[in-house]
């Protein structure tokens, strides 16, 4: 079930691209040669290529910097191993300078402008044009190349990034190369997690550069990919003395007649992720279709004006507040009193959407022990245009948590999870089966219980999003919402089982 590409990582953070430019001049303080450094990386992507496909016409394609002289080193190394090889240069070979200029040295070969390359030649080209910094949008030759690079089915290997895209960006107004595999080097980079960006990348490879140890003094709390040894799972034992108020009591609110499906999503998750009670929150008219509806989830009426008493009265250990929930005064009322009282809440859908006209009334309530989900069109409505500002959902998620006070969980294909003191995870745990009705409420749940079992909210929200993602990989074909909560016992199970594996390896010191 671990189908994202964890395994192949040397280690669980996101490098910016001035991270890595700090990265690469720490090793050169610490006495490795920069030329090494290019050495390794272009060897990286010379033996990925040699993992998977046989001696075959190549075409190398180097730009006028040190992606450029990575193209040198691949071309030397590919040749050496037998292959057919052409290189071709964007501008003039002698106006290299530094380390690239010294890798076009080591090439013996020919050097071809690039203007001459045709793609019907080559069964794969390497792109080694333009690295993470891209400065501006392609154009001329570049655009030509990655034009018809895009026409004909030869394979494309990108080095360090498709050139065309911003290794801090998910997104570019501009074209790019669209890669079947990207060797980057030390560490991922933003672009590589999120669209449109990711999906220019193709499978994704990070190469060791051997960039010593310490490189990460004082870059600061550095974001990080949520893996599997770093969650908090729900305690699922055998374990007789429990009793159920002692495994996390959950509420969750449900909404009008017609509308209490996504509170009940969200109820159940919390059960299968293992709250012992979970109890939702009805109004009067809206208690017979809910408890019509539920068996194990309890089902309480509540009345309109009291709300931070009922839930002093109930003393839930988190609240999940949203899904389903109607956009209505009586909603902004209810989100204001539960955040009064401290409870631990899950704010979600309609909780965000009711203060799309008075966000700043949101955020002077809220606090750390609050998490947001928002999808995308439901952070717009709280930080409006701040996606767009933003290099990506990662500084967009962090700038949000800051501005609003509160856990910020922003959805999608990669999730992003940032606290407000700065901290930032990504999850990239997670099937596109989960893109389908319901499956952001039966997120919501989980979070919630995991916050009702004691778990702090940043911590749940990470853990969260990746037992989601694990469940994710569990629906069958055509898996709905309700399919979701039924595989969320088999997702625990199989993470579970290992976390277990890689205790017991760490415990034999492997
Ligand atoms: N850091 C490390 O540890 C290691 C890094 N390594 C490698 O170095 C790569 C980064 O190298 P880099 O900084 O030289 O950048 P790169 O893109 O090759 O060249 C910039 C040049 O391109 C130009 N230019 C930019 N955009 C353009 C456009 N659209 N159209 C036309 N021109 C454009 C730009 O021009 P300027 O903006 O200055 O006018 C400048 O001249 C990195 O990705 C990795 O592969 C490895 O060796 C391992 C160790
Ligand atoms: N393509 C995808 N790959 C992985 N996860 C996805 C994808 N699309 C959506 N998801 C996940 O599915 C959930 C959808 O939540 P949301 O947008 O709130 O849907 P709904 O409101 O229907 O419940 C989120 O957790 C999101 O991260
Ligand atoms: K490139």
């Amino acid at each position: 079930m671990f189908k994202n590409m964890a395994a192949t990582m040397p280690g669980p953070e996101v490098l910016d691209c001035a991270g890595m430019t700090r990265a690469d001049a720490f090793a050169v303080r610490q006495g490795v040669a920069s030329l090494t450094l290019m050495e390794r990386a272009g060897a990286g992507v010379a033996h990925a290529i040699m993992a998977r496909w046989a001696p075959r016409p190549a075409a190398i394609l180097c730009g006028p910097g040190n992606n450029g002289g990575d193209g040198y080193v691949i071309a030397r190394l590919l040749r050496d191993a037998g292959w057919p090889v052409t290189v071709f240069s964007l501008g003039d070979v002698a106006a290299l300078k530094g380390d690239a200029a010294h890798m076009a040295g080591l090439w013996t070969g020919a050097v071809k402008s690039l203007d001459s390359f045709k793609t019907e030649r080559f069964a794969l080209v390497v792109d080694a044009l333009f690295g993470a910094g891209l400065s501006r949008l392609l154009d001329g030759m570049a655009l030509k190349a990655s034009r018809s690079l895009a026409e004909r089915d030869c394979a494309v290997v990108a080095v360090d990034v498709p050139s065309g895209v911003n290794g801090d960006e998910s997104g570019s107004e501009g074209a790019c190369v669209k890669a079947d595999l990207t060797v980057t080097f030390h560490r991922l980079k933003p672009a590589h997690l999120f669209h449109p960006a990711r999906a220019a990348c193709g499978e994704i490879i990070v190469v060791d550069i051997g960039i010593p140890d310490g490189w990460r003094q004082g870059a600061g709390a550095l974001p990080e990919i949520v893996q599997l040894p770093g969650i908090t799972l729900p305690d699922t034992g055998h374990d007789r003395a429990v009793h159920k108020h002692g495994k996390g009591r959950l509420c969750v609110l449900a909404g009008p007649p017609g509308a209490t499906g996504a509170a009940r999503l969200s109820a159940m998750a919390g059960l299968k992720a293992g709250a012992g009670l979970v109890t939702l929150l009805c109004p009067p008219a809206s208690l017979m279709e809910a408890a019509s509806a539920s068996l194990a989830v309890m089902t309480k009426s509540i009345r309109e004006d009291d709300f931070a008493d009922t839930l002093s009265l109930h003393r839930p250990g988190a609240l999940v507040i949203g899904p389903g929930a109607g956009l209505n005064e009586t909603l902004k009322a209810r989100v204001l009193a539960a955040l009064s009282t401290g409870v631990q809440a899950v704010l979600d859908a309609d909780a965000l959407s009711v203060f799309a006209d008075d966000p700043k009334a949101l955020f002077a309530a809220l606090h750390d022990r609050a998490v947001l989900t928002p999808h995308t069109g439901e952070f717009e409505r709280l930080f409006p245009g701040l996606l767009d500002a933003s290099a990506s959902p990662l500084e967009a998620a962090r700038a949000g948590s800051q501005q609003s006070g509160a856990n910020v969980l922003l959805k999608g294909p990669a999730t992003v999870i940032a606290h407000p003191d700065g901290r930032v995870a990504v999850n990239i745990h997670a099937s596109g089966r989960l893109a389908t009705a319901g499956s952001g409420d039966v997120l919501a749940g989980i979070i919630g219980a995991l916050m009702a079992q004691g778990i702090a909210p940043f911590q749940a929200a990470r853990s969260a999003a990746f037992l989601h993602g694990e469940a994710g990989y569990h629906l069958p074909p055509g898996g709905t919402a309700e399919d979701l909560l039924a595989v969320i016992p088999a997702a625990l199970e199989s993470l579970g089982r290992e976390q277990e594996r890689l205790l017991t390896l760490n415990r034999l010191g492997r």
